[in-house]
């Protein structure tokens, strides 16, 4: 049985062109600064690789409660025993995916700036639906835009939203207010020149109180 996991927080997602242990030991430090999911993506490793560098981020996820999901293949989530996937559109397709894998798996789906795409993602058996790129991104530079008010829109799929692409310390609050549930992130962890600290400045977004709406408007 997995154990429920966190409902908000950073969702911490690997880069590529990073060495083994360098990959762990950040790792091991974002997960200890609290980010409440992890995902595997490395989109030049080898498959050997992949394969090797997900299975040693698995141990440090579970010593934690916190999933990992495998971006891209969900064959490789099932073999090693992750808590799920992420597919984006061209990743296969959602309904295959949710047959193949465990009834519990956390299953995500790209859906870019497209709620009509999110709400096809649900019922074929996303469990969770990603929106983004918010802001300009240094990892995706040429990733679809998304406008925050489609997080808001999406509250009635009734699973969580995760809001990616270009999220620093900075913009990230607004992201939550919005009505982001989890925050995904690659650059501004993983490139900091402390990712704890910067892990830990996500994390706090989540702790603040929501900034006032201005006179006479309504959520
Ligand atoms: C949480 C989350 N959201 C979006 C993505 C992007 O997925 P995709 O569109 O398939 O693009 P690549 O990651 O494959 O470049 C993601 N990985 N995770
Ligand atoms: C994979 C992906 N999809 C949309 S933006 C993006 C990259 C997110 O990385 P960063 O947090 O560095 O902008």
């Amino acid at each position: 049985m997995k154990p429920p996991w966190p409902a908000h927080g950073l969702y911490a997602i690997t880069p590529d062109e990073i060495d083994s242990a360098r990959l762990v030991s950040r790792a091991q430090d974002v997960l200890d600064a609290g980010a409440a999911w992890l995902q595997y993506r490395n989109k030049t490793a080898s498959a050997r690789d992949r394969r090797e560098q997900a299975l040693a981020l698995l141990p440090l996820c579970h010593a934690r409660g916190v999933p990992l999901i495998v971006n891209d293949d969900w064959r490789l989530a099932a073999e090693i025993g992750a808590d799920g996937v992420h597919l984006g559109e061209d990743d296969g397709d959602i309904a295959a995916a949710r047959a193949a894998l465990p009834a519990d798996a956390l299953l995500g789906a790209s859906c870019y700036d497209d709620l009509a795409l999110a709400r096809r993602a649900v019922a074929a058996g996303a469990s969770y639906v990603a929106f983004g790129a918010f802001f300009p991104s240094p990892t995706k530079p040429g990733a679809r835009r998304a406008s925050p008010a489609l997080l808001a829109a999406a509250a009635s799929l009734g699973v969580p939203r995760v809001a990616i692409g270009g999220i620093t310390p900075d913009n990230a609050s607004s992201l939550v207010d919005a009505g982001a549930d989890l925050l995904a992130v690659i650059s501004g962890v993983f490139d900091a020149p402390d990712p704890a600290a910067a892990a830990r400045a996500y994390r706090a977004c989540f702790d603040r109180t929501p900034s006032p709406l201005p006179h006479g408007t309504t959520p």
